[in-house]
């Protein structure tokens, strides 16, 4: 770490961005990152552009003393300070002969951020200390970090729950952690039960109570750490922003204990979009969607599709009727250029689509279907009426592809067209099954017959077909199954279920998805198979 540490008790209008993915987002269920996994992510949200960016709790958790080590000694930060978590000294003590409080000095972190009770019940209750006590752990833990040449941040837990119990306490607290030299003081939503008019109120009441108790506006800076657990984290950050907050905690994807935290990049997306803020250096603002992505495959979670400006869905679009307006303008349909957060735009073709769907789906497909009204019109029909019968195309782009192609240029060329195939499944006493499956397929003219084993009867089918074609098509070899998903749709009489598989291939340069129905699985696997290696085929 060449950061130099920059204790500064000076006020002013700057704004922090202060992420917590490592410490308060760890605290979620079922997410365990490594040390390594630790210092990707810091990496990357140096690289976005946050200004700090909390570590985890040295002294208290071991992995977290060996990251801050390692941090020390192998991270470059371009932009960001790294932050210690800890806790104020322990009661009846002194920061100085706290273990806990050395520990965070002996991390070389730069910067502190400490949690303090500002909730007289937990006072009482958890601390089992006197609120004088408790003051006085704030001021000599702040003193003695400042001391250290570190820049200290307070964290008041329970804030608004203790702002609505004992405002004086609480605010008492705020004003204990300012006058100690607290950079800023955050106001927790620890339980996550508030909603923005809390927030609003509480802001807008606690800064008339700090400026009546002789605090220089100046010198009044709040930030603002918000839980979900209303699912309005994001939303009472951004009131805690209207209301003056120039501190803003948040994790990466809203990870974090329960229903977790506000979600960092929605934060940010919104006070940049939204707020006319800009928090972030330059081009930091377009990597959102990239360092989101990275960072859920960092911590081994699925991205959420349908997260707000990152996610893969968050400028997709269904329905007919915002197709015909995006084609001709797409902010009438996006309240923000999804570009400005390193998204995309995508058009869904379902039963839900109408013809300017098509022909901006086409258009993403490089398929210019402008003016061809007829070709426009049958294409839509067939879309609903495959949809209508248990097709889907939304995940099946290159099924739509090939349909597409199929009504306006005759068609992809086919690299074989299937004669017969048969599979069995051979259950033998030992509890083995082996499948064996037999396609006959025209390849070129020429009648081509081959028999393989698979560990099921698609792979069986998979295997023999490639078998068949992989002296013409040697480029079969290239073609990977990654995916395959079965879904069985649920007929009128119960009895005439279909069945609906979407099978993903890639060739190491691009993944394609293409969908098969049919009443019989293994007929509805086939029509999928077959088309996925013809599209495969067919990539240039
Ligand atoms: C709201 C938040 O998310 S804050 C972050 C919470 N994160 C974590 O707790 C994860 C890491 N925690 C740990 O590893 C452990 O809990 C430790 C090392 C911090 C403490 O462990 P232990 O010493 O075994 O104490 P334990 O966890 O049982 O209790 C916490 C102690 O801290 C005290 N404490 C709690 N908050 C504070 C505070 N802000 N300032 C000073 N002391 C505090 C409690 O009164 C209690 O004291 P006690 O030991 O005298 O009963
Ligand atoms: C500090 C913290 O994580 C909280 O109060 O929620």
């Amino acid at each position: 770490m060449t950061q130099a540490a920059t204790a500064s008790a000076t006020g002013g209008g700057d704004f922090h961005v202060f992420d917590t993915t490592l410490r308060d987002g760890a605290q979620m269920e079922g997410l365990r990152y490594s040390v390594a996994d630790k210092l990707a992510v810091a990496e990357l949200l140096d690289e976005l552009g946050v200004d700090y960016i909390e570590g985890g709790w040295p002294g208290a958790i071991p992995s977290d003393t060996e990251f801050f080590a390692r941090a020390a000694d192998e991270l470059n930060f371009k932009h960001a300070k790294l932050v210690a978590f800890g806790m104020t000294r322990r009661a009846a003590s002194t920061a100085a002969d706290d273990p806990g409080f050395g520990a965070l000095l002996d991390s070389r972190a730069p910067v502190l951020c400490l949690v303090a009770k500002s909730d007289m019940r937990h006072v009482e209750q958890a601390l089992r200390t006197t609120p004088e006590e408790n003051l006085a752990m704030i001021t000599d833990s702040v003193r003695t970090g400042r001391e250290h040449d570190r820049q200290v941040f307070i964290d008041c837990e329970h804030f608004f729950d203790g702002y609505r119990h004992d405002p004086v306490y609480a605010t008492l607290v705020v004003k204990t952690a300012l006058d100690a030299g607290a950079e800023a003081v955050v106001l927790c939503d620890t339980n996550g039960g508030s909603v923005p008019s809390d927030i609003t109120a509480a802001f807008t009441d606690l800064r008339a109570r700090l400026l009546g108790a002789g605090l220089a506006p100046e010198r009044i800076r709040l930030g603002m750490h918000a839980q979900n657990d209303t699912g309005c984290a994001v939303a009472n950050t951004i009131a805690a922003v209207e209301a003056g907050a120039m501190h803003v905690q948040g994790t990466a994807n809203g990870y974090g204990e329960r229903p977790g935290n506000a979600n960092l990049f929605t934060v940010i997306a919104n006070l940049e979009t939204k707020l006319g803020r800009k928090v972030l250096p330059d081009g930091g603002l377009e990597k959102l969607t990239r360092v989101s992505h990275a960072i859920a495959e960092i911590a081994n979670m699925i991205p959420d599709e349908h997260a707000p400006y990152t996610g893969h869905a968050a400028f997709a679009h269904k329905a007919g009727i915002h197709a015909s307006a995006i084609k001709a303008d797409p902010a009438l349909y996006n309240h923000v250029d999804p570009v400005v957060v390193g998204n995309d735009m995508r058009i869904l073709v379902t039963e839900m689509a109408g013809r300017a769907s098509v022909e901006l789906k086409g258009r993403e497909l490089g398929i210019d279907l402008s003016g061809d009204k007829d070709a426009l019109d049958r294409i839509t029909r067939r879309v609903k009426e495959l949809e209508s019968k248990g097709w889907s195309f939304e995940a099946a782009d290159a099924s739509f592809e090939l349909l597409v192609r199929d009504e306006v240029e005759g068609g992809l060329p086919r690299p074989f067209t299937l004669d017969t195939y048969r599979v069995i499944v051979d259950h033998d006493p030992n509890g083995t099954t082996v499948a064996e499956a037999t396609v006959r397929v025209d390849v070129e003219g020429e009648r081509v017959i081959s028999t393989a084993q698979g560990n099921g009867p698609v792979n069986a089918i998979d295997a023999a077909l490639r078998s068949a074609l992989a002296a013409r098509h040697p480029r079969l070899a290239e073609l990977t199954l990654s995916d395959f998903k079965v879904r069985i749709l649920a007929g009128s009489k119960g009895t005439d279920a279909v069945t609906r598989v979407l099978i993903s291939m890639s060739d190491g340069e691009a993944e394609w998805t293409t969908v098969g129905v049919a009443p019989n699985l293994i007929e509805a696997s086939w029509n999928a198979l077959a088309d996925g290696l013809a599209y495969g085929l067919n990539r240039r």
